[in-house]
């Protein structure tokens, strides 16, 4: 039953009303319903609800509630709240939140925003000067400001009202456990915690007994006929596609031209690189849509493009899983994953981006013939329901792709570059991937995977060291493909002569000139014994990987439901922890 927000014991304060009417906001959701009071009455709380559901309001309201009812007036510096969040995006997401309440208030709390890409410098000169009385932030810099001391920002944390967590299990897979350890330490322990995630994990059992003070449990599940409990809204239709790796790039074009351009869709890559490239392709091939890009590496950029995309009534953002959490953009009615997300979890929340608090929305996900298992995997493992996409669509009938991919990068050797920096993006990450028992790399088809990409080349790479690949490389010589940039093409140019002269290319690290002073003779036995030793290892390795394809042949089969379920409980410590630069991460 819904429950309305003035019926809520003890009363919310006027302006927090004034401001969920302004919102139009009439009810509370399940989990403001179940938390918001818990919260108000002295206990801490660790909740795990879908994506969309209305987390964020499950926290601020009685954030600032409870510092509102206090009797005692806040001083100029000091903290009564601190939401804790994974990224930028959504720090700044929450303080936009927080600030519409704040607006309503006739003696407002002082809120700032503590987020990593700006100078640290400039965050110590605000608190010194305006203070504060709650803090949104960013780990690593919150870690940051506490631990330096240049502000006493840990004696104003010593009547702490509230500490959120938010995105708990985000925070922990991007490697803040020690970050937030050290946090904890500074906070008082008389103080109300609250934790929130749209997923559980072993990991985040831990962090509730360090962090929290005998928790109230809170799953808002759905509110749903279905027999099992899905971790995704009930709103949400969720598709997935098997198409060769050579088809991919063409299946997500006619798809995209059969929804059509008024529509708005988020696009997830697997890494920064291939952002960029794809970026730039489809930019080329469907003219008719409005496209925006974002990624982990882009600095001020990313708010402006945020900000585009979220007034934007229809078009394509670009990104990596710096978007995968908590992020509300309104009215997304598709969210497709080009590849499926390094960690599992971020599975869900990626298909979070649509079907927000009761409205509708779809999500597809492509995946190659050798990834057809992650389907069953991410169903059982993720609790998802996922249905084959059959829109007769199957990328054959794209044939001009391929043409105009090639001639944008012999047009441009920039584009020839991004294309190259994203195939070996994605191979290094594929690699790194959390459920590599399933997808891995080994049984990647790397010649059609780089078709799809549109290399004019396979990279030197070692993952395709040794292999003998059905790949017809264009022939010419690739350095004849210019930089359209003139000043950038002059220096390659001079580089270029260099390297014709001396065989080193200038710059590039880890190349040694060949040592003057060995005569010919031993030189050249040396390198008769390193090139046997290599065909050897060659040969070696060739005939494990012959052993491998075989044994895990049978393994896939012999699958059983034990086997499955103990991967499942395994998966936590399958989870790498160290932070991926290459894909993609945030601070
Ligand atoms: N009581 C409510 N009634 C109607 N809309 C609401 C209510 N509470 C929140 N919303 C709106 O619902 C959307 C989703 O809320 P929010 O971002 O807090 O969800 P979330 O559970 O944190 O999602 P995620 O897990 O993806 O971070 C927002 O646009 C928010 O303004």
């Amino acid at each position: 039953m819904d429950v309305k927000w003035d019926k809520l014991q003890p009363k919310l304060s006027k302006f927090v009303l004034f401001t969920l009417r302004k919102l139009k906001f009439s009810t509370m959701t399940p989990v403001q319903a179940s938390v918001i009071p818990l919260l108000l009455g002295n206990k801490d709380v660790a909740a795990e609800a879908v994506t969309g559901s209305g987390k964020t309001l499950a926290f601020l309201i009685p954030l600032l509630e409870r510092m509102h009812r206090r009797a005692e007036p806040w001083k100029h510096f000091e903290i009564g709240g601190i939401v804790i969040s994974p990224t930028r995006e959504l720090a700044k997401q929450t303080s936009e939140v927080l600030k519409d309440f704040l607006d309503a208030m006739e003696q407002p709390f002082k809120q700032v925003l503590m987020i990593g890409g700006t100078k640290i410098a400039e965050d110590i000169e605000m608190l010194k000067s305006e203070g504060a009385n709650i803090i949104i932030a960013t780990p690593g810099r919150l870690e940051d400001l506490l631990t330096r001391g240049d502000v006493p920002l840990h004696v104003a944390v010593k009547s702490l009202e509230m500490l959120v967590l938010d995105e708990a299990d985000r925070l922990l897979e991007l490697g803040f456990e020690k970050s937030l350890n050290t946090i904890l330490e500074f906070f008082p322990k008389q103080r109300r915690t609250s934790l929130f995630s749209a997923t559980q994990t072993r990991q985040l059992e831990l962090l509730v007994r360090a962090g929290l003070r005998n928790p109230v449990i809170v799953s808002v599940k759905q509110k749903s006929s279905e027999p099992s409990t899905f971790s995704t809204p009930k709103e949400l239709v969720n598709y997935y596609k098997i198409c060769s790796p050579s088809d991919k790039m063409k299946f997500l074009i006619q798809f995209l031209k059969h929804q059509g351009s008024g529509k708005k869709y988020i696009l997830f890559f697997l890494t920064c690189a291939c952002v960029d490239y794809f970026f730039e392709l489809l930019r080329k091939l469907l003219p008719d849509f409005e496209m925006h890009s974002l990624h982990g590496k882009m600095k001020k950029k990313r708010e402006k493009m945020l900000e585009k995309f979220r007034s934007a009534t229809s078009g394509i953002l670009f990104c990596t899983d710096v978007m995968e959490r908590g992020i509300d953009i309104p009215d997304i009615d598709w969210v497709v994953q080009f590849d499926p997300p390094t960690s599992v979890s971020a599975f869900v929340h990626r298909c979070g981006r649509t079907a927000r608090i009761g409205q509708e929305g779809s999500a597809l996900t492509l995946l190659m013939p050798n990834e057809d298992a992650y389907v069953d995997f991410i169903q059982r493992n993720q609790k998802v329901h996922l249905e084959e996409y059959n829109a007769d669509l199957d990328g054959s009938d794209e044939p001009g792709i391929d043409k105009i991919t090639k001639e944008l990068q012999l047009r441009d050797r920039a584009c020839f570059d991004k294309a190259n920096r994203a195939f070996v993006s994605f191979v290094r990450a594929y690699g790194k991937h959390e459920c590599y028992f399933i997808l891995r790399t080994k049984d990647l088809d790397f010649a059609g995977l780089a078709r799809s990409f549109g290399l004019l080349r396979l990279p030197k790479m070692p993952e395709l060291k040794n292999l003998q690949l059905d790949f017809e490389p264009v022939e010419m010589d690739f350095n004849d493909i210019s930089y359209k940039d003139k000043q950038k093409e002059s220096i390659r140019k001079c580089k270029l002569e260099e390297f014709k002269e001396t065989g080193v290319w200038p710059g590039a690290k880890g190349i040694k000139r060949p040592k003057q002073t060995v005569a010919w003779e031993e030189a050249k036995k040396a390198r008769m014994e390193k090139k046997e030793k290599r065909k050897k290892k060659k040969e070696y390795v060739q005939k494990k990987i012959e052993e491998g394809k075989t044994k895990n042949k049978r393994k896939r089969k012999k699958m059983t439901d034990e086997q499955w379920k103990e991967l499942e409980d395994n998966i936590s410590f399958l989870k790498r922890m160290k932070k991926d630069k290459n894909v993609d991460c945030d601070d």
